[in-house]
C-alpha cells in the first residue's frame, strides 16, 4: 500500500498525474468527469492515509484537502459531497452509535446528500420520497411515488457516490411525521453497480460545476433496516413507536452547517478572483492618464481601483464574519447538546442572510473582476467564468437566496413585536428595541456612525415591512396572505440586515485585534475594512437619507473619504492580493501567476488548443473548400 508522508501542498501539486496535459476544457463531458475522478481518487487515497497517519477522524479529510483539490480540479470535485454534507449529516443527524456503524469503514464509502427532488427543493414539507415501517420486517421501505418525487441534483449521486443520506417523507402506522433523514446505500462496494430498485443517473450538463456528478435517484419498494433512519433527534422504536424530536427543524442542521461554511467559502473565491485581476491590472499597460507620458497600469486608472478593491476588501470581511458566525454556530451547537434550543431561530436567520448576501456578491464581484480584465478576462485560461460559474451555483444550492431572506425577514418581524412589547432581544437584533425607544444617535462620518446608520435602516425598513402587513391584514387578508404581500420589502429588510452585521462584524473585529497586529498591517486592515463601509454608505445613501439624519454635505465628504482610501490603498494593492498566498498551481490562470509573465502564459495555453495541432483543420477540405470553389467567381 503506497503510503504518502504528511501531504502538504507542494507535495500534493507536484504528483505528475495529477497534472492534466490537456486543459480541462478541452476534453468532453464524459472524459472531464472522468479525469476528476481520476484526480480525485489520488486525493482521496493520499487523505485516508493521512487519516490513518494523523488519527484523523475516520471520515473527514484535512481542512487544507478543499483548497489543495481545488487547484487539481479547477472544476468541482465529485467527493465535495461526501466531505461538505453526507458526513456531516451523519456526525450532526445520528446517534453516536449510528455514526460507529454509519462510518466504520472510514474512507471505503462515498456519500451524497439527497434531499432535493425534480418536483421540490425550498418547501421541504413537500418532498415526495417515502420511507414507510414495515413493522414485521424491522425495515423502511423506500419509494419515488412520482417522477417528481425523483431526487434530483444531489452532487456525486450520479455515478460517484455508492451511499447516500435521503431526506424522506417518514410514514409509521399510516401517519406522516414529516421529513427525516435515511442512511442508504445505493451502489453494490465491489462493482459499483445500482443496487436493485434503484434507478441512479447523472442530470446532464449545466452551466458550470460540470464535473460535479449531480445526479438522479428513484428508489422502487426499496428496503433498508429500520436503524438506518438517522436517530439523534427524533426515533422509531422496533414496535413502531414514533417518539418526536425537541424540534423538528433540527433535521436541517446540516443545510444551517454548510451555509455558515459558505461565507469562509466564499472569502476563499473572491480571493483567488482579486489576485487574478489585481495582479493583471498590475502587469497590464493601457492607454495614458498624462498624455504626454507612457501607457500607464491599468491599476492606476482610480475606477478600476473601485472595481477591484472592494473585492479585496470582501474577502477580508467574508473571512472574519465567516469566522465570527462559525463561533456562533459551534456555541448554539454547544446549547443545542445541553439540551437549549433558545438560539436555534437567531442562528438559522443569521446563516440565512449571510449565506445569500456572501454568495450573490462572491457572483456580481467575480463577474465584475473579469470584466476589469477586458477581452483576456473572457478566457476559461483566466480561470475567472470557471471562478463565476462556481461561486454563482452558491446563491442557489443550500437554500435559494429569495427563500432565505424570507426566512431572516421571519425572524426581524418577530424580533420587531417582541421589542415592542418591551421584551430583551439577542444582540444580534436589540438595536431594534433602540430604535423602538427612540435611542439612536445624530448621523456620525464615523465607521461606527455608518454600522449605526446601517442599523436604523433596518430598524426602519423592518417597522415599514410590520406596517405593510398590518395594512394588508386589516384589509381582511390573512396573515399569510399579508405576508407575501409585502414580500419585496421584506426581502429588503434582510438584505439591509446582512449588509449592517458584515459592516458591524468586520469594523470591530478588526478593531479589537489591531492593537495586537503590527502597526502597518493593522493600518492596512482598518483602511480595508473602512474601504468596505463606506462603499456600502455610499451605495445605500438613498436608505441612509430617508432613515437617519445623513446630509447631502456628509456624503459628499463620504465620497472624497472612499477616493482616499482608494488612493492609500493603491500602493499595497499587490502586496494584498499575495498576502492571500494563493499558489500558481490553485490559482490556475494565465493572468494571475506570481511571474507575471501574462502574455507567455496566454500563448502557452492557447498552443495546447486541439485546433492548433493542424496548421489546417480537416474541415477545410470537407466542408469549406467545395463551397467555396462553387461559389468561386
Ligand atoms: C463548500 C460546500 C459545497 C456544497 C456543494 C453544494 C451542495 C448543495 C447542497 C444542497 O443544495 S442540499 C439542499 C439544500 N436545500 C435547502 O436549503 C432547502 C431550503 N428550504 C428550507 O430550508 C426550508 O424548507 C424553509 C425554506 C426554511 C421552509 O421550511 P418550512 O416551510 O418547513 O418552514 P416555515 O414554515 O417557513 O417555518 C420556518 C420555521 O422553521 C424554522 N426553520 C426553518 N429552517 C430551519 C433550519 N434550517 N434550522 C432551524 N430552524 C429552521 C424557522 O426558524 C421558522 O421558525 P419559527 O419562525 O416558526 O419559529
Ligand atoms: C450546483 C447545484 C448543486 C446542488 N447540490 C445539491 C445537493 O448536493 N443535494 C441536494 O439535495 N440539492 C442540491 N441542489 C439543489 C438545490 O438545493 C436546490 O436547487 C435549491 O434548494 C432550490 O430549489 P429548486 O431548485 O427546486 O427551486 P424552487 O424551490 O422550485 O424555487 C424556484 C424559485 O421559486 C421562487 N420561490 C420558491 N419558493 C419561494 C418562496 N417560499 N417564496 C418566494 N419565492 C419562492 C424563488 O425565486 C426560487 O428561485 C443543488 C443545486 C445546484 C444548482
Amino acid at each position: 500500500m503506497k503510503c504518502y508522508p504528511v501531504p502538504r501542498e507542494n507535495l500534493v501539486l507536484s504528483i505528475d498525474n495529477l497534472k492534466d496535459d490537456i486543459p480541462e476544457e478541452y476534453l468532453s463531458h464524459k472524459e472531464c468527469y472522468e479525469n476528476v475522478i481520476r484526480k480525485g481518487s489520488v486525493l482521496y487515497d493520499i487523505f485516508s492515509e493521512l487519516s490513518k497517519d494523523r488519527k484523523h477522524k475516520a471520515h473527514q479529510a484535512p481542512s487544507n484537502a478543499y483548497r489543495i483539490s481545488d487547484g487539481i480540479m479547477q472544476n468541482v470535485n465529485p467527493f465535495l459531497l461526501h466531505f461538505a454534507l453526507f458526513v456531516p449529516a451523519i456526525t450532526n443527524q445520528a446517534t453516536p452509535e449510528q455514526q460507529a456503524e454509519f462510518l466504520k469503514h472510514g474512507f471505503g464509502i462515498i456519500g451524497t446528500y439527497a434531499q432535493t427532488e425534480l418536483g421540490h427543493g425550498t418547501f421541504l414539507r413537500g418532498l415526495e420520497t417515502t420511507a414507510t415501517l414495515d413493522l414485521e420486517t424491522d425495515e423502511f421501505v423506500l419509494n419515488s411515488p412520482t417522477l417528481t418525487s425523483y431526487k434530483w441534483w444531489p452532487g456525486g449521486l450520479g455515478h460517484t457516490a455508492n451511499h447516500c443520506v435521503v431526506m424522506a417523507q417518514l410514514y409509521v402506522k399510516g401517519k406522516c411525521h414529516g421529513p427525516h433523514l435515511f442512511f442508504v446505500q445505493i451502489r453494490d462496494i465491489e462493482t459499483h453497480e445500482p443496487l436493485p430498485g434503484l434507478k441512479l443517473g447523472e442530470i446532464g450538463a449545466k452551466m458550470g460545476f460540470n464535473t460535479a456528478d449531480n445526479g438522479f435517484l428513484g428508489f422502487h419498494n426499496f428496503r433498508i433496516p429500520r436503524n438506518n433512519m438517522l436517530m439523534k433527534n427524533s426515533q422509531v422504536l422496533k414496535d413502531g413507536t414514533y417518539v418526536e424530536s425537541k424540534n423538528e427543524k433540527l433535521t436541517y442542521g446540516s443545510m444551517v452547517f454548510v451555509r455558515v461554511y459558505l461565507l469562509s467559502d466564499m472569502a476563499y473565491m473572491l480571493a483567488r478572483a482579486a489576485t487574478i485581476s489585481v495582479r493583471y491590472s498590475a502587469v497590464r499597460h493601457q492607454s495614458h492618464i498624462k498624455p504626454d507620458e507612457p501607457e500607464v497600469q491599468i491599476l492606476d486608472f482610480v475606477i478600476q481601483q473601485h472595481k477591484l478593491f472592494i473585492s479585496i476588501a470582501t474577502s477580508h470581511a467574508f473571512k472574519i464574519c465567516g469566522l465570527w458566525l462559525w463561533q456562533t454556530y459551534s456555541k448554539v451547537m454547544e446549547d443545542i447538546g445541553k439540551g437549549s434550543m433558545d438560539r436555534l431561530p437567531e442562528l438559522h436567520a443569521l446563516s440565512c442572510c449571510l449565506k445569500t448576501t456572501s454568495t450573490r456578491d462572491a457572483g456580481w464581484l467575480i463577474e465584475q473582476c473579469r470584466l476589469a480584465c477586458g477581452g483576456h478576462g473572457y478566457l476559461m485560461s483566466s480561470n475567472l467564468p470557471s471562478l463565476y460559474t462556481t461561486a454563482t451555483a452558491a446563491i442557489t444550492y443550500e437554500g435559494e437566496s429569495t427563500v432565505l431572506l424570507l426566512q431572516t425577514a421571519r425572524y426581524l418581524i418577530k424580533s420587531w413585536k417582541r421589542a415592542m412589547e418591551g421584551e430583551s432581544l439577542p444582540a444580534t437584533v436589540s438595536f431594534l428595541s433602540e430604535y423602538f425607544n427612540k435611542r439612536y444617535n445624530k448621523w456620525e462620518n464615523t465607521p461606527k456612525g455608518i454600522v449605526d446608520g446601517l442599523k436604523l435602516v433596518v430598524a426602519g425598513v423592518t417597522k415599514m415591512c410590520a406596517e405593510s402587513i398590518q395594512k394588508h391584514v386589516s384589509r381582511g387578508q390573512q396573515y399569510e396572505e399579508a405576508w407575501n404581500s409585502s414580500s419585496v420589502q421584506l426581502i429588503k429588510a434582510s438584505e439591509a440586515y446582512s449588509r449592517a452585521l458584515l459592516c458591524e462584524v468586520f469594523w470591530f473585529e478588526v478593531d479589537k485585534v489591531s492593537s495586537t497586529l503590527s502597526n502597518n498591517l493593522a493600518v492596512v486592515l482598518k483602511q480595508l475594512a473602512e474601504l468596505y463601509i463606506t462603499y456600502w454608505a455610499l451605495e445605500k445613501r438613498g436608505d441612509l437619507l430617508v432613515y437617519t439624519t445623513i446630509s447631502k454635505d456628509d456624503l459628499d465628504k463620504l465620497q472624497e473619504r472612499y477616493e482616499e482610501l482608494l488612493a492609500l490603498i493603491r500602493p499595497n494593492a499587490v502586496g494584498l492580493v499575495d498576502s492571500f498566498d494563493i499558489r500558481d498551481e490553485i490559482l490556475c490562470s494565465t493572468l494571475g501567476a506570481y511571474d507575471g509573465r501574462v502574455y507567455e502564459r496566454m500563448m502557452e495555453h492557447a498552443l495546447k488548443s486541439p485546433l492548433n495541432a493542424e496548421t489546417v483543420n480537416q474541415s477545410f477540405h470537407k466542408y469549406m473548400k467545395p463551397v467555396i470553389l462553387k461559389h468561386k467567381i
